[in-house]
């Protein structure tokens, strides 16, 4: 299993935002939280912080819209370069039609689901997509608590990922630590997002390199008798 660890710039310096970025140079992907005060109850920033951050970036951008009318919105991240975009299912008119959208402009399509969302109802639309992002706090903030419950969605999904033989990467976000990580990658995830666990780190790369062993140390076991590995 590729591992991949995103840091997200939220618990960043937001006055050396490019400082920032040097030091996760060695993470996967640089996690970016726009949110517009209404679909969640914080504000970020937007498509022309995000422009600027791609082009100064020394690693690929992983763009989480926390935002109302993403099929309006999202398909100009893409157009910026960012290497993905994930939108949220429940602010999403026409999800296909915008994952479509976005994997033409060439980004990987993501979609997310906030603790209380059932996933069952996104499981047949799983190869529209690239990427699902369980999330494991409420959307909003960062520095929150890892919400345990979610993790049988989590393990839902990923099994029915398995047993369509696909290729999408399981992404949780909010709450991860050395010690969550672990429990989030047993129950399935790929792709981890951390926010203040990394930056409030003297050596943020240290922090990535822990949360890398942590995840190693606890591998996921797929189901027996499912997936193409089994047919
Ligand atoms: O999307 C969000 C919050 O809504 C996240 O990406 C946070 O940035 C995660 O922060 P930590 O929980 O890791 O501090
Ligand atoms: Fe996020």
């Amino acid at each position: 299993m590729t591992t991949r660890i995103n840091p997200s710039i939220l618990a960043a310096d937001f006055a050396n935002l490019e400082r920032e970025l040097g030091r996760i140079a060695t993470a996967d992907l640089v996690h970016v939280d726009v949110m517009d005060n209404h679909f969640v109850p914080n504000l970020t920033f937007g498509l022309q912080m995000v422009t600027r951050l791609q082009e100064v970036s020394p690693i690929p951008l992983d763009v989480h819209l926390m935002i109302d009318d993403p099929d309006r919105w999202a398909p100009a991240y893409a157009e910026a370069g960012a290497f993905s975009v994930t939108f949220h299912a429940e602010a999403a008119g026409e999800p296909v039609a915008l994952a479509r959208k976005l994997r033409s402009i060439g980004a990987r399509a993501g979609i997310a689901l906030k603790p209380g969302t059932d996933a069952a109802p996104y499981l047949d639309l799983l190869p529209e997509f690239d990427q699902v992002l369980v999330m494991t706090v409420e959307p909003g903030f960062g520095g929150q608590s890892f919400i345990h419950e979610t993790m049988p969605k989590l393990t839902r999904v990923a099994d029915a990922v398995h047993a369509a033989g696909l290729d999408v990467w399981l992404q949780v976000d909010g709450g991860i630590t050395e010690e969550t990580i672990g429990i989030a990658a047993e129950a399935g995830a790929d792709t981890f997002v951390a926010g203040s666990h990394v930056f409030n780190g003297d050596v943020p790369a240290e922090r990535i390199e822990a949360l890398r062993a942590a995840v190693a140390a606890h591998p996921h076991e797929h189901p027996r008798g499912h997936g193409a590995a089994h047919r």
